[in-house]
């Protein structure tokens, strides 16, 4: 697996100490889970520290173990049950769980996170026990960590990941994802995973963690277990928004959820069970972690569409390789409309009681227009018929209704008692899309409202392919990222090349120059290299080249940039470095360049490395001359016998 962000920027921030990280009996439950040589008693007795740990870990066994089998009431029965992988994941996301409840990122909902979290937690373990792709006990902590990226970074950057977060409470459309790489050049989920393999998660679920949110980039063999994970995460997810959502939202978001189901072989009727059971897990788990949860969705009264045969489910291509963007989402022609029908009379309900098919007009009607109002919000209907009788004096509502983000795609039916200009024209202003006149027609009933449905179908098309486009273009900016990324890199030693030197230095060129700030390059050429290829070969000459480079690079600071210009040349950019501080700094590379010892398998090869530098002056017309200037303190350098650092500028002095 390719790491998911720079690992020298992860290692920055881990070492700054700001990520989440576990603290207290779980430091030493993990550390002892990492020996291999541990005691099932030693482990017992560091677990027994902390009482909360083990009632939860108890629980966990007993969660994973599936129906009918023998309760778990010791610590030492679960460790056996869980192994020592998903004691240590447990310990670590239990720990977080503990101690990021609160934080600086006042946008971020912290209580919501971990509620969601431990939702796709047990969606995941309960899962993974119906699919048998992987194991149920690592499941939970998958779920329950997979989305601690976004915890990160609410704690690594609380008022820049706020500001974001506010942006997409303000518009909805935008994609968390793109903002996050604007703002951190890396997302949540890059992040997150990041961690998870830093501590030890296995890389079968972990890749899947890192594309769970954009399921379409994960092009994971079919079959393959990470598509399996992957399936099982986007469900998880699925479940948790579901069961965290307004009640209102709940019709809308089944459908997709029982389709993701289907395509993962799991029954209409077993889908249901799981999702009731993990909806009573959720009550239950969330008094042990002192976890705000809520009642859980009634998914059996919201499951109204038909059980799709297993059989189809083999036919369609499984998530994850050939997988859309809309995973579960695509529109269908018999998709259910939400009607709100306010203050029609009687016999007019009757008459759309028989006349429209419930499977495709899902109705709920209201006498009151009081109610009817409260009822919208609630629901969010996407076609309204209207009594005008009443509606004319609501006008102003049904216009600021308009207003709303559901009210803008609603479908306005209304009922006139009688047709005249003056009522017609008022309609119009407030928003109607269409009328009927009273007493109502059957036939022409049932072709306005197929005509409102048509419309409100189309609408959801159109809106489903701008999603889709939206993916589309996230995913080719995603690409083209990557792209840029390796055309800057040199390929054998993983540091920036030359096309990155040249532009990075246009960069600190004219920031050093606007602020009147110092920026001293060095230019640094490996002595004797070509003795080391002539004698024992190029391969043997790369392995130099890499590991030389690795050493320079760590002794480099955070903002200088060591790039490979070709051959065994080097570029080191120092902003902010006046010429005494980088000499300090290139007798560094230079003692450690000197003091490798380089690994070849072989003999192990020493070299040495020779040094120009140059600081920027206001002289300099442009960057040229002081690359140039320090190239020639690198040819100084050579001429004094080598493994010696000279700048030019200091007439003749060498350190
Ligand atoms: N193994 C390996 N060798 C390379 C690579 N690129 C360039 N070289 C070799 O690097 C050597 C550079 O030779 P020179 O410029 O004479 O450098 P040197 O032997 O260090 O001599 P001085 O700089 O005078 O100390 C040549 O033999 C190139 O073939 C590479 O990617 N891998």
């Amino acid at each position: 697996m390719r790491q998911p962000i720079d690992m020298k920027r992860f290692e920055q921030l881990k070492a700054a100490g700001d990520l989440p990280s576990p603290r207290g009996v779980a430091i030493a439950i993990i550390r002892l889970t990492q020996s291999p040589n541990v005691s099932a008693a030693e482990l017992a007795r560091a677990i027994r520290g902390d009482p909360a740990f083990v009632g939860r870990l108890v629980k966990a066994a007993n969660s994973s173990l599936g129906a009918g089998k023998r309760a778990v009431v010791s610590v030492k029965d679960a460790l056996m049950v869980l192994g020592l992988p998903s004691v240590r994941t447990m310990a670590l996301g239990f720990s977080l769980l503990s101690n990021y409840r609160k934080g600086a990122c006042g946008a971020f909902d912290y209580e919501h996170f971990w509620s969601f979290s431990l939702v796709m937690a047990l969606s995941m373990q309960a899962l993974a026990l119906r699919v048998r792709v992987f194991a149920a006990d690592e499941a939970f902590s998958v779920g329950l960590l997979a989305r601690v990226g976004e915890l990160a970074l609410a704690t690594l950057y609380p008022a820049e990941f706020g500001g974001v977060l506010r942006e997409i409470a303000a518009t909805p459309d935008l994609h968390q994802l793109e903002l996050e790489e604007k703002a951190f050049a890396m997302t949540h989920c890059e992040l997150g995973a990041a961690m998870l393999l830093d501590w030890g998660l296995p890389e079968v679920m972990v890749a899947p963690v890192q594309c769970y949110e954009t399921p379409e980039q994960a092009g994971f063999a079919e079959a393959s277990r990470e598509a399996g994970v992957l399936q099982c995460l986007v469900l998880s997810r699925a479940i948790a928004r579901l069961c965290l959502s307004p009640e209102s939202e709940h019709a809308n978001l089944m459908p997709p959820m029982l389709r993701l189901a289907n395509r993962l072989g799991i029954s209409h009727g077993d889908f249901i069970a799981l999702c009731e059971n993990v909806g009573r897990e959720w009550g239950e788990w969330g008094k042990l972690l002192l976890l705000e949860t809520r009642q859980a969705p009634a998914f059996s009264r919201l499951s109204s569409t038909k059980e799709a045969p297993v059989a189809e489910a083999a036919r369609r291509p499984p998530d994850g390789a050939g997988q859309g963007p809309d995973a579960g989402d695509e529109l269908r022609d018999d998709e259910a409309v939400r009607v709100l029908v306010i203050g029609a009379n009687e016999d007019e309900r009757a008459c759309m009681r028989s006349t429209l098919d419930p499977d495709t007009f899902l109705i709920t009607e209201e006498d009151d227009y009081d109610q009817g109002i409260e009822r919208a919000i609630d629901i969010q209907p996407q076609l309204m018929v209207v009594d005008w009788g009443h509606a004319g004096c609501w006008a102003d509502w049904i216009r600021a209704l308009r207003d709303t983000r559901f009210g803008c795609s609603l479908y306005l039916l209304v009922l006139l008692d009688h047709l005249d200009e003056e009522t017609l024209r008022k309609a119009t202003e407030a928003g109607a899309d269409d009328f009927l006149v009273r007493p109502v027609c059957p036939s022409a009933l049932a072709l306005r409202m197929q005509a409102g449905r048509r419309t409100i179908l189309l609408q959801l098309r159109l809106e489903h392919e701008r999603e889709e486009l939206r993916h589309f273009a996230a995913e080719l900016a995603i690409s083209n990222r990557r792209l840029q990324e390796v055309a800057m890199t040199d390929v054998l030693t993983g540091v920036p090349n030359r096309r990155y030197a040249i532009d990075r230095l246009y960069m600190e060129w004219a920031a050093c120059a606007r602020h009147r700030r110092p920026l001293t390059v060095m230019v640094a050429d490996l002595d004797g290299f070509k003795e080391i290829n002539d004698a024992h070969g190029h391969d043997v000459g790369d392995m130099a080249l890499r590991q030389v480079s690795e050493v320079l690079r760590g002794e480099l600071r955070a903002q200088d940039v060591l790039c490979r210009m070709g051959g065994d040349e080097f570029l080191v950019i120092c902003p902010d470095a006046d010429l005494n501080a980088a000499l300090a700094c290139a007798e560094r590379l230079r003692a450690a360049a000197a003091n490798l010892e380089i690994e070849t398998g072989g003999p192990q090869l020493r070299l040495s490395v020779s040094i120009g530098l140059a600081v920027r002056d206001e002289s300099m017309p442009a960057m040229k001359a002081l690359i140039k200037l320090a190239d020639r303190g690198a040819f100084l350098a050579k001429a004094r016998g080598r493994n010696c650092v000279v700048a030019p500028q200091l007439a003749g002095r060498a350190p």
